[in-house]
């Protein structure tokens, strides 16, 4: 899953690159987009990919609020492939209720959620953490780079209520190091 924001910026393939070729497209994750307003581009590398039996279909989860120009929105991203499923909006103005996020995704077959990111939907799933019970895991890679002014952070600086976490391991991969973390129960 990623939010619109990486979607635009970096329009993704999310699928798995390191597995020797699969026979069918089926091995690979089922990419899922947090998309309120129906942002995302029918022309994507996700729906391309798609289209070229070498991805999953995308799906889409966006407000359940309708204007005729999402509607048209709507219609365009379903003919280049996509799913659209429509999710209730939080009150607090922060996106997408990821409690109904789950349960929706849940009720449509998946068992198992890496979020991406970007910033702000990794921010939100984290301050939700303890109100929903959302995350089991986290997984952090640390490559050898500084990135500088550009850099976008991991969490944005209005976060509040982040969970506790405690270690589980720690792998160097190449230059990587991945650290895997699971949330502290209180
Ligand atoms: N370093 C990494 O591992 C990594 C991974 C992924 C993305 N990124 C970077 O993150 C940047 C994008 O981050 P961002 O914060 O701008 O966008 P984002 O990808 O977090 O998407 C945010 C958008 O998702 C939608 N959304 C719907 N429900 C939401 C919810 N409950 N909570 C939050 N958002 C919700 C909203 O429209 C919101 O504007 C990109 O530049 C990308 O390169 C980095
Ligand atoms: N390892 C790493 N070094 C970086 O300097 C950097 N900016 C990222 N960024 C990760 C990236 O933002 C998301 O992982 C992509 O959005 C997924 O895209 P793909 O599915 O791989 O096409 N990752």
């Amino acid at each position: 899953m990623v939010g619109i924001g990486t979607a635009l910026n970096d329009d993704p393939q999310l699928n798995v690159r390191r597995l020797p070729p699969q026979e069918t497209p089926y091995n690979t994750p089922r990419p899922i987009i947090l998309d309120t307003s129906l942002r995302l581009t029918p022309t994507c590398k996700l729906l391309r990919n798609f289209k070229n039996g070498v991805g999953r279909r995308p799906w889409i989860l966006c407000s359940d609020v309708f204007t005729d120009e999402k509607t048209r929105r709507l219609q365009e991203l379903e003919g280049a492939g996509a799913k659209i499923i429509s999710i209730p909006v939080a009150e607090d103005g922060g996106g997408l209720m990821l409690d109904s996020v789950l349960s929706t995704l849940r009720s449509l077959g998946i068992r198992s959620l890496m979020v991406e990111g970007g910033q702000r939907v990794i921010t939100s799933f984290l301050s939700d953490a303890g109100k929903y019970d959302l995350i089991d895991s986290l997984i952090i890679t640390v490559a050898p780079t500084f990135i500088g002014k550009q850099g976008i952070s991991a969490l944005s600086n209005e976060t509040t209520d982040i969970p506790a976490l405690n270690h589980v391991s720690s792998i160097v991969l190449g230059k990587d190091t991945v650290i895997a973390c699971r949330i502290r129960s209180t």
